[in-house]
């Protein structure tokens, strides 16, 4: 009997399958590889397809972990200024409203995945059945990640527990937003991102008008990059439980 935890990577796997078989066809020569664990089996998928693939497939990691991945895959890895147009970025998602707004930086690659995907003819989302939310906050309840160079985090953290939920309409739900600097796990001290940032993760409850809040967020000195990517994914791709997947 497979446990739950085997039904979740079966999830992520069919859903990651299934964006590349729809997205990576042999006219992709530029595509984004985002990070976190679903995107293991994106890479996956596209070393089984490699020989239907485009001969001088180029792929833009958005994190170490990516490109790590994808060398170790044998895939050509390039980067923004050699590539500055990218035709497909496939990524995961720690959540996804029902508009297809996106919560990503669990991995804390928030910043590098929003340049590639905004770099990116098409953005794919690949996530198992848990991320899928009619708003985002629902199922997500670690907080939106936030990158912040080191000299801001604690001027940004008390800004962002001044914001309200309601300007002229409802923003978010929770009535004061609480925020913490995101710690590591081996080390002592706080999470660096690959850009030598520190990421917060904030939380302000349900969340109801996802680019609202990215105004008022990205608008704070010091904050470099806001893990909600608004109005971006063209399609996302969920793996349920059973077997199947969904997309929208
Ligand atoms: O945004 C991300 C990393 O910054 C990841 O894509 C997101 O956290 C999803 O990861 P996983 O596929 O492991 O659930």
């Amino acid at each position: 009997m497979s446990s739950s935890a085997d039904l979740i990577e079966t999830a992520k796997q069919l859903a990651a399958y299934q964006a590349v078989d729809h997205y990576v066809n042999p006219q992709v020569r530029v595509l984004g590889v985002g990070s976190g664990s679903t995107i293991v089996y994106a890479i996956h998928r596209l070393a089984e397809q490699r020989a239907q693939l485009h001969p001088d497939l180029v792929c833009i990691p958005t994190s170490f972990q990516s490109r790590q991945l994808l060398i170790e895959a044998g895939f050509r890895v390039g980067d923004l200024d050699e590539f500055p147009q990218v035709d497909v970025t496939i990524d995961g998602a720690d959540e996804v409203d029902a508009q297809l707004n996106v919560i990503k930086g669990g991995g804390a690659a928030q910043l590098r995945e929003k340049v590639v995907a905004a770099a990116s003819k098409v953005f794919v989302i690949v996530a198992d059945h848990r991320k899928d939310s009619t708003h985002l906050g629902q199922q997500w309840t670690k907080g939106v990640p936030i990158e912040v160079i080191p000299f801001a985090y604690n001027t940004v953290m008390a800004q962002i527990a001044t914001l309200r939920p309601t300007s002229t309409t409802a923003v978010f739900e929770q009535n004061a937003p609480t925020v913490t600097l995101r710690m590591a796990l081996r080390k002592a001290g706080p999470v660096i991102t690959d850009n030598g940032n520190f990421v917060l993760d904030a939380h302000f409850g349900l969340i109801y008008a996802p680019g609202q809040l990215f105004d008022q967020l990205i608008r704070i000195p010091g904050v470099v990059e806001v893990g909600l990517f608004c109005g971006m994914a063209a399609k996302a791709y969920f793996g349920k439980a059973d077997g199947t997947v969904v997309s929208r």
